[in-house]
């Protein structure tokens, strides 16, 4: 078991609103949760609950909201390599080959150009793509480029990793690959994970913890511990306490969406 206890992020009563028109729209309402040390926390609700605003806070993408955002024990107030992001959409520097792309984060930290060649090479192994070194992301497939965002994040060896909707855009065998490729990259590095997703499959599947938020103003609703053995793989979908889980939570949100 890992050591959650600790709470490497702590969300506390958070409330976000956008001004638009002089209008003001309250977005997420007093949340509170945390996420310990190598710990996999999915965030799941309905459409325009703010999810992903959630996860653009904690990446410090934006900082005005009431309420405490605390990482380490520090303020949020930038964004930063500790803190890593996987989009649904792989946003890879088109003009850069597979390689560069890798490259980019380890670069700009001016790190030695031979521990980032030999990085570069170690992290595109570990997700199925060293033969695609040369290649630039649109002669790639949409899961490819996916796992080459993954390799481009873990990198930077980030504390926790933030994944919106990652796999969404992928259709199911490519989701399930990338998913078990997840679990695999996971076992081997430990980053606590942020993970937003619409698929509670995938939440069952990964997360440790789900938080279920209302329709907009997201609140939190419902806070579930998932606690299937680890280490986890595919299989966990076919079995039986995964159905029974899987439908006693969709019955919860049938209820309350
Ligand atoms: N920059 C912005 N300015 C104004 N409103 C915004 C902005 N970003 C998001 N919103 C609004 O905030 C609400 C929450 O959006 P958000 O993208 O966080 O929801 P979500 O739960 O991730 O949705 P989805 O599941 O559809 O991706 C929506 O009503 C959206 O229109």
């Amino acid at each position: 078991m890992n050591d959650h206890s600790d709470g490497l992020l702590i969300i506390d009563h958070l409330h976000k609103s956008y001004c638009h028109d002089n209008t003001e729209t309250e977005v997420l309402k007093n949340v509170t949760f945390r996420v310990g040390q190598g710990e996999i926390v999915g965030v799941v609700g309905p459409s325009g609950c703010g999810k992903s605003t959630l996860l653009h806070l904690v990446a410090g993408f934006d900082q005005d909201y009431r309420g405490d955002i605390a990482f380490c024990g520090q303020k949020i107030t930038c964004p930063a390599t500790e803190r890593g992001m996987v989009f649904q959409s792989p946003q890879l520097f088109s003009w850069l080959k597979i390689k560069d792309n890798i490259a980019f984060g380890p670069k700009r930290q001016h790190m030695a150009k031979e521990d980032i060649s030999a990085q570069t090479r170690i992290f595109l192994e570990r997700v199925g793509m060293l033969d695609f070194l040369d290649y630039y992301p649109e002669q790639l497939s949409g899961g490819m480029q996916q796992r080459v965002a993954l390799a481009r994040a873990l990198i930077m060896k980030p504390k926790l990793l933030l994944m919106d909707e990652p796999f969404s855009a992928l259709d199911y065998q490519s989701r399930l690959e990338m998913q078990r490729l997840t679990l695999k990259l996971w076992e081997e590095y430990k980053p606590s994970i942020l993970l937003v997703t619409h698929d509670i499959e995938e939440a069952l599947l990964l997360a440790d913890r789900i938080i279920v938020l209302s329709k907009g103003p997201g609140e939190i609703i419902r806070e579930l511990s998932v606690n299937f053995d680890r280490p986890r793989d595919l299989s966990l979908i076919k079995s039986l306490s995964f159905h029974q889980l899987k439908s006693q939570i969709l019955d919860q949100l049938s209820v309350l969406m």
